[in-house]
């Protein structure tokens, strides 16, 4: 039986696109009606391929009727458009997992999902282990640690702003020690993954993060540990950056497509 699914994507980046692109070449019985919205005047308009839908405002998209709307488009994105999906009934999937570092939105979102008898679903974006952690997490006493080192190509701005010069650093530098709801906050486009730790985990405060620029790696590195009376976890995950956008993993973007397949398949994991 051929089933097509309704799915809107917000952005057509890094992620977006390469979603869009693998989601148009499913060879399988699952076929995608697709379309993405992108603000009026953004750059890469021209290149949607064209059997995408194209909007420009949130209203034609839930004019549309779209069975699943996924985010792919920033931390702003999922605070402007998930409160509204998820109470027009949409299930929202959530790739900017930071924006959820504040509880301030996390509340808005779980109100309008339970409104709108809708779901928000975070992606595991560029790591994993995250069903391990929820389940150590249960246990009082669970101690999670998150290093994030990626290469400066993907910290050129945030170095320039610290007054240093990313073509003559040749040290690592440590950006950031603290907790995962700053680090996400200050790092909307490279921490994101300390929030999707922290949610799935023990929670903002408590999850403690380190976040290293270093010219002596060229991949982007997360080292995970977990411990606690469950035992430990210790997870180094190596991942190669997008070509398009050196902040971001390019498994991101596959882990936006498996998470949109899970969705709609009738086995999943959990
Ligand atoms: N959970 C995770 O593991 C990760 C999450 N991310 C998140 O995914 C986001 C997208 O990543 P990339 O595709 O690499 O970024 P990108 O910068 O390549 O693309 C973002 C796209 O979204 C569009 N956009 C931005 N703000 C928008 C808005 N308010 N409304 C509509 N469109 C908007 C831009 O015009 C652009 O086309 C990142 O900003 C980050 O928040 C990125 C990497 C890992
Ligand atoms: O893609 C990555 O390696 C992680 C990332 O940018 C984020 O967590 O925002």
């Amino acid at each position: 039986m051929n089933v097509k699914h309704r799915v809107a994507v917000i952005g057509f980046g890094s992620i977006g696109k390469t979603v869009v692109n693998e989601l148009l070449g499913t060879d399988s019985a699952t076929r995608f009606d697709l379309a993405v919205f992108q603000r009026e005047g953004s750059r890469s308009q021209i290149s949607l391929p064209a059997s995408v839908k194209r909007f420009i405002d949130l209203d034609g998209v839930l004019d549309w009727k779209p069975q699943l709307v996924v985010e792919a488009a920033g931390q702003v994105a999922v605070r402007q458009y998930a409160p509204i999906c998820l109470s027009a009934g949409i299930p929202f999937l959530i790739s900017s997992t930071g924006a959820l570092a504040s509880e301030e939105l996390r509340l808005r979102i779980e109100v309008a999902a339970r409104s709108g008898t809708s779901k928000a679903l975070i992606i595991s974006g560029a790591i994993g282990a995250l069903d391990y952690l929820s389940a150590a997490a249960r246990l009082p006493g669970t101690r999670v640690t998150y290093e994030s080192r990626k290469p400066i190509a993907a910290w050129r701005e945030e170095l320039r702003e610290l007054g240093l010069d990313p073509d003559a650093t040749d040290e690592p530098v440590i950006l950031f020690d603290g907790d995962a709801e700053t680090a996400a906050q200050r790092y909307p486009r490279n921490l994101n993954v300390a929030a999707t730790l922290a949610l799935a985990g023990v929670g903002m405060r408590d999850t403690a993060v380190r976040v290293v620029a270093d010219p002596g790696v060229d991949a982007n590195t997360h080292v995970i540990t977990v411990e606690g009376p469950s035992g430990t976890l210790h997870t180094r995950i190596v991942n190669a950056p997008s070509l398009d956008n050196p902040k971001t993993s390019a498994i991101v973007a596959f882990s936006v497509v498996n998470a949109i397949h899970q969705y709609f398949a009738p086995l999943q994991f959990t």
